[in-house]
C-alpha cells in the first residue's frame, strides 16, 4: 500500500478547500492532517476515498504491486466526518450489518464484536438503541465499523473528536498497535498533543495550503520555533527598563513581577542574566519551548494575517506581535 497525492485542488463555488497539494504515504506509516475548521481536510479524504474527484491533480494508489486511481473498495475503513450508522438500531446490529456489507461469515462478525466491544468498552451496551449512547459511545462504534474487516488502511475523519481523554488515549493506543501490525493510517485531528505523538508525517493545512509538513522535528523547525526566556523578580521592577537591555529584542509582562524575554540573535544568556540583574534580584529564570499547539497556532495566526496566503509560513517568524 502506497498514496501519492499529486498537486491534487479542490474548489467548491469560490472557496478554494484544497490548493495544489502533494504528498506521498507510504504503506505502514500514520499520516495526519491538522488543522483549522475549514482547512480543507475533509476535502482532502473525500477526494482520497473517491466521494469527491479533484478539479485538478491525481492520486495514484499502488496495492499489492497495482496501480489505481482511487483507493479500491474494501481495501480500507473510512469513518467519515458525518457519522453514518443507524440510530434506531443497537449497537450489535449496526455492527453486524456493517459486517456482512464488508463479506464478513457470521462468526468473523462475532469474533470481530467480542474483540472490539470488550476493547472500547462497550460490551455492556451492546443492545441498546445508538440513540441512547452517548456521542463518544456513538463515536467508539463507528470506529469499530471501520476495523471490523481489518483493512490494510484506515481512514479516520477526527477520530477523536466526541471522546474523553481516556478514550481518546484508548484509540491512540489501538492505533499505534495496528501501525505495529503494518496498517497504514489516515486521520485529521484538531488534537496536536495526541497526533504528535502517533504520526510519522504531519500535514499542517491552513485555507487549504500547507502550512508546515513533515515529521515532528522537521514540522517544528518549519514552524520557526524562537526561544524565549521566563523571569521573575523577586520585587516590582521599572519595566521600562528592559526595553533598554541590549540583549532583549522583544518582552511581554506575564504579571507584575514576571517577564518574558526573547533575545537578539547575537545576545548570550549571560549577558541577558547580567543585565537582569541589574534591574532585580531574580526570583525565577527559566528557558521556555512552545508547544507545538503553541508553534501552530502562531502559524495559523500569522498565515492568516500575511497578505499573499499562497506563500508558507515556514521561514518567517511567529513571534511577533510583543511590545518591546
Ligand atoms: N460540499 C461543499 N460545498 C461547499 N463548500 C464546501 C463543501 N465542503 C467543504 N466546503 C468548504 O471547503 C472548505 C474546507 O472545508 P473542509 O470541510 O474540508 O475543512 P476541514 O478542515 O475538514 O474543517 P473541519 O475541521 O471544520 O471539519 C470550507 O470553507 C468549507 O466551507
Amino acid at each position: 500500500m502506497h498514496i501519492e497525492v499529486s498537486h491534487v485542488a479542490k474548489t467548491y463555488g469560490n472557496v478554494q478547500a484544497v490548493q495544489d497539494l502533494s504528498f506521498t504515504i507510504p504503506g505502514g506509516q500514520i499520516f495526519a492532517l491538522l488543522g483549522p475548521n475549514g482547512a480543507g481536510k475533509s476535502s482532502l479524504i473525500r477526494m482520497l476515498v473517491g466521494l469527491t474527484l479533484p478539479d485538478q491533480g491525481q492520486i495514484s494508489v499502488t496495492l499489492a504491486g497495482q496501480q489505481h486511481s482511487s483507493l479500491p473498495e474494501g481495501c480500507f475503513g473510512y469513518l467519515p466526518e458525518d457519522r453514518g450508522l443507524y440510530l434506531d438500531k443497537t449497537v450489535v446490529e449496526n455492527l453486524q450489518y456493517i459486517g456482512q456489507l464488508r463479506g464478513l461469515t457470521k462468526s468473523q462478525i462475532a469474533e470481530q464484536l467480542e474483540h472490539w466491544l470488550q476493547r472500547l468498552d462497550l460490551l455492556d451496551k451492546r443492545k441498546e438503541n445508538l440513540s441512547k449512547l452517548s456521542k463518544g459511545n456513538q463515536q467508539k462504534v463507528q470506529l469499530i465499523s471501520c476495523l471490523m474487516h481489518q483493512p490494510a488502511l484506515l481512514i479516520l475523519d477526527e477520530p477523536f473528536s466526541g471522546l474523553d481523554p481516556i478514550n481518546q488515549e484508548h484509540v491512540l493506543t489501538i492505533l499505534a498497535e495496528l501501525k505495529a501490525k503494518g496498517t497504514t493510517v489516515l486521520l485529521s485531528a484538531h488534537q496536536m498533543a495526541l497526533v504528535e505523538r502517533l504520526a510519522d508525517q504531519m500535514m499542517l493545512l491552513n485555507k487549504g495550503q500547507v502550512v508546515a509538513h513533515g515529521n515532528l522535528q522537521q514540522v517544528t523547525q518549519q514552524l520557526d520555533p524562537k526561544v524565549s526566556y521566563s523571569v521573575r523578580f523577586t520585587a516590582n521592577i521599572d519595566s521600562a527598563k528592559l526595553g533598554d537591555c541590549q540583549s532583549v529584542r522583544h518582552w511581554q509582562a506575564q504579571s507584575e513581577l514576571q517577564f518574558l524575554l526573547e533575545l537578539h540573535d547575537h545576545a548570550t544568556v549571560n549577558q541577558l542574566l547580567q543585565e537582569l540583574s541589574q534591574l532585580g534580584t531574580l526570583a525565577d529564570f527559566s528557558r521556555q519551548q512552545p508547544s507545538l499547539h503553541d508553534l501552530y497556532l502562531a502559524a495559523v495566526q500569522h498565515h492568516n494575517q500575511a497578505p499573499d496566503t499562497t506563500q508558507t509560513i515556514s521561514t518567517q517568524s511567529i513571534s511577533e506581535g510583543v511590545a518591546a
